[in-house]
């Protein structure tokens, strides 16, 4: 049968730590055994805050190309922070037709991490928008937070201890965070843009998306293409390669798009992305009932098979990033 709708969790009890928990972490195992993407309400994520970054991310992409240039990525280094413009990220070879601004944890120039060179951690680029620095990093601060809870029900769903994730991989998680903008602007003539954000999976454990009330995110379920639109106050979670590699494809990671926005109105999202550390080794867990980690490469938007992968997540990212962005590899890394 063709799944038509995705499932809406309210987390509340999770998030509280309430008895009721165990019942959530059962939703979101069908969830991730079906297809791998869910929408969650009660996540104590203030509306409020939500709302302001909205407010200023618009606020920022207003601002003309060259002014946004300013904090172009270029300039993060390998801390991989800042602006890339309309076109400027590939998905399997093709610009997608969006806007970005890259953030990640704040980490100072002094940290260890950053003075060893370590690609993808260091400073912001925040741009010159008053209000908009505090207001990211309260905004992943909360969202991080969410993402220790829902690592929590993903844990008890597959029947390990609810910390089996923060004891291995999300004590220190690396979080990677990105303000999209999907323009209504027309493609130039000559230009190869079909999507949005063409095809693809995650790469890391959870993503936890905000979307404005535009629309356009599509999912590749078992059933077929499906949307996955916009529903005020939730987040829409899916997993990503390395949960897929953990469980031995017993939890997927599963493809999804962006179609190109034709509405008359900019879109914005926002996804978190909620990852092992970058040092850490990801590994198989144990004992698991039906992870039959079956090498699905045929079947895959990038033709890797997630199971044969070994070592850091670290370089497992690199390696993605480095085909999105080209030309910032060979200028940074
Ligand atoms: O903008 C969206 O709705 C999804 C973006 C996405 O899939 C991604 O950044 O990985
Ligand atoms: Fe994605």
């Amino acid at each position: 049968m063709t799944d038509t709708t995705l499932p809406l969790i309210d987390v509340a009890p999770l998030v509280a730590g309430t008895p009721g928990r165990d019942a959530v972490a059962a939703q979101i195992g069908a969830a991730c055994r079906a297809h791998g993407f869910f929408y969650v309400t009660g996540h104590g994520v203030d509306a409020a805050l939500v709302k302001r970054l909205e407010e200023l991310s618009h606020r920022f992409f207003e601002l003309p190309e060259k002014t946004k240039m300013q904090w172009r990525m270029a300039l993060g280094g390998r801390a991989w922070r800042g602006f890339f413009p309309l076109g400027g990220e590939l998905t399997s070879g093709r610009p997608d037709w969006k806007e970005g601004l890259y953030l990640g944890t704040e980490l100072p120039p002094t940290h260890p991490l950053v003075q060893a060179k370590t690609p993808v951690h260091g400073p912001n680029l925040f741009p010159d928008v008053p209000g908009f620095r505090e207001t990211i990093l309260d905004y992943m601060a909360a969202v991080t937070q969410l993402g220790h809870r829902l690592m929590e029900g993903i844990a008890l769903s597959l029947g390990l201890d609810a910390d089996y994730f923060a004891e291995r991989y999300t004590a220190d998680p690396l979080i990677l965070f990105r303000l999209f903008n999907y323009p209504t602007q027309a493609v130039p003539e000559g230009l190869d843009v079909q999507w949005g954000v063409g095809e693809h999976t995650d790469y890391g454990l959870l993503t936890i998306l905000h979307q404005d009330q535009v629309g356009g995110l599509a999912v590749h379920t078992p059933g077929g293409w499906i949307d996955a639109p916009p529903v005020a106050g939730s987040f829409v979670c899916n997993i990503g390669d390395m949960l897929d590699r953990m469980t031995g494809g017993l939890y997927k990671s599963t493809p999804h798009r962006v179609k190109r926005n034709t509405s008359g109105h900019d879109r914005l999202s926002f996804p978190l992305f909620f990852d092992p550390n970058f040092e850490a080794r990801v590994q198989r867990i144990e004992g698991l009932a039906g992870a039959e980690a079956r090498d699905d490469s045929a079947e895959r938007w990038d033709r890797a098979n997630v199971h044969a992968f070994s070592g850091r997540y670290g370089d497992y990212l690199l390696a993605k990033v480095s085909k999105v962005f080209p030309q910032l590899r060979d200028e940074v890394l």
